[in-house]
């Protein structure tokens, strides 16, 4: 199928789309997400991608993606899905996020062609639903309603980000919001990368017993001896995650310092990447959450069948799409805590109508 299947035209179009309140973390923050939806088309058929670099996040810059997507679109024509895969293979590591957008739309294509919905094409034992927690911002902004609202609306795992204020104002406010975190709620901690060891030590003393889930990127120096020392430290997992970017595919993920990865298809170079990067984990003993990074539809619906894939059932980092004010099309449904995958073959995303088409 896929030497069969030929391209006839590959295009971008850019989007600029606003959130609902500012993102923030310790490594900064927007108030915008920009892209460019990925559009492969065949006879009779349209796959989607998303490209929204974000090189906080690990990611190449907007330009390097931009110039990597046309380089792209002028090789398409003619082409078939098979020539094209094994064209990302070679020459587009330093654009991961391009790489992603451009394997998605292959694979919408291919999973259409073939019928079957994306996450099948991945995984024979995809599952329909996916896990995933809420994202309520900085803790610096978090209300105890907050906490409750996530509750009512079903989420057990709620992410929260830190390291954005000095230590002694943050575990100031985590101690006092503690006695408000529902019982069965549990928070994840994302730390961005800002502290020092010795700082990252005293904090989590500080925050023993508290309902923690895990802690992304403690580290501003992620080395694998003190992440691995703070492991030891902490009752709960540490993971590692933007540090993780340029990752080889031979790396011993034993030696990461930490229970747990993050992985961001946009980050790791694409859901086959992600996929074959989530295996040698769970090989590794290395538990494993997926999540975006703040895109459009067009990215969650294919990020979202990779987590179904990955067998990994824990909380993924994929309920994101109410942070935008507007989308390019219909996010995946969000039912209490978990996503709703539809049986449709394809990544499951359709765009709205294009406000300027050419
Ligand atoms: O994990 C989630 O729930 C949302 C994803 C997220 O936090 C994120 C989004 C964009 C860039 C970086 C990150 C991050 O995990 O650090
Ligand atoms: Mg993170």
């Amino acid at each position: 199928m896929m030497d069969r299947l030929r391209i006839d035209r590959f295009r971008i179009r850019p989007y600029d789309l606003p959130l609902r309140r500012d993102w923030r973390s310790a490594r900064g923050g927007f108030e915008r997400r920009r892209g460019w939806l990925v559009c492969a088309a065949t006879d009779g058929a349209i796959g989607f991608g998303d490209c929204a670099p974000i090189p906080a996040a690990g990611t190449e810059a907007p330009e390097s993606a931009e110039s990597a997507l046309l380089n792209a679109c002028a090789r398409a024509p003619g082409r078939s899905v098979g020539e094209m895969l094994g064209m990302l293979d070679n020459g587009y590591a330093p654009t991961p996020a391009a790489r992603f957008a451009l394997e998605c739309a292959l694979l919408d294509l291919l999973s259409q062609a073939e019928g079957v919905p994306l996450r099948r094409l991945l995984a024979h034992d995809a599952s329909d639903t996916v896990p995933v927690n809420g994202i309520l911002g900085a803790l610096a902004t978090l209300t105890a309603a907050d906490l409750d609202q996530a509750a009512e609306a079903g989420f057990r795992v709620v992410k929260l980000k830190v390291g954005v204020e000095d230590p002694p104002s943050e575990i100031g406010r985590m101690l006092a919001l503690a006695p408000f975190v529902p019982a069965d709620m549990r928070l994840r901690l994302d730390a961005n990368g800002a502290w020092g060891y010795d700082e990252a030590c005293r904090i989590l003393d500080q925050l023993a017993g508290l309902p923690i889930e895990s802690l992304e990127e403690p580290l501003r120096i992620p080395d694998p001896t003190r992440l691995h020392a703070l492991q030891e430290r902490a009752g709960f997992p540490l993971a590692r995650d933007e540090s993780l970017a340029g990752l080889t595919a031979d790396a011993d993920l034993g030696g990461l310092g930490v229970k747990r990865i993050v992985i961001k298809p946009a980050v790791v170079g694409g859901l086959r990447s992600a996929l074959d990067l989530s295996r040698r984990a769970a090989t590794a003993g290395i538990e494993v959450v997926v999540t975006g990074v703040v895109e459009s539809a067009a990215g969650l619906w294919p990020t979202a069948q990779l987590a179904a894939s990955t067998g990994s059932a824990l909380p993924h980092g994929l309920a994101t799409a109410d942070w935008l004010a507007e989308d390019l099309g219909v996010a995946p449904c969000l039912t209490g805590a978990h996503l709703s995958l539809s049986d449709r073959p394809g990544s499951g995303f359709t765009p709205h109508p294009d406000p300027n088409p050419e």
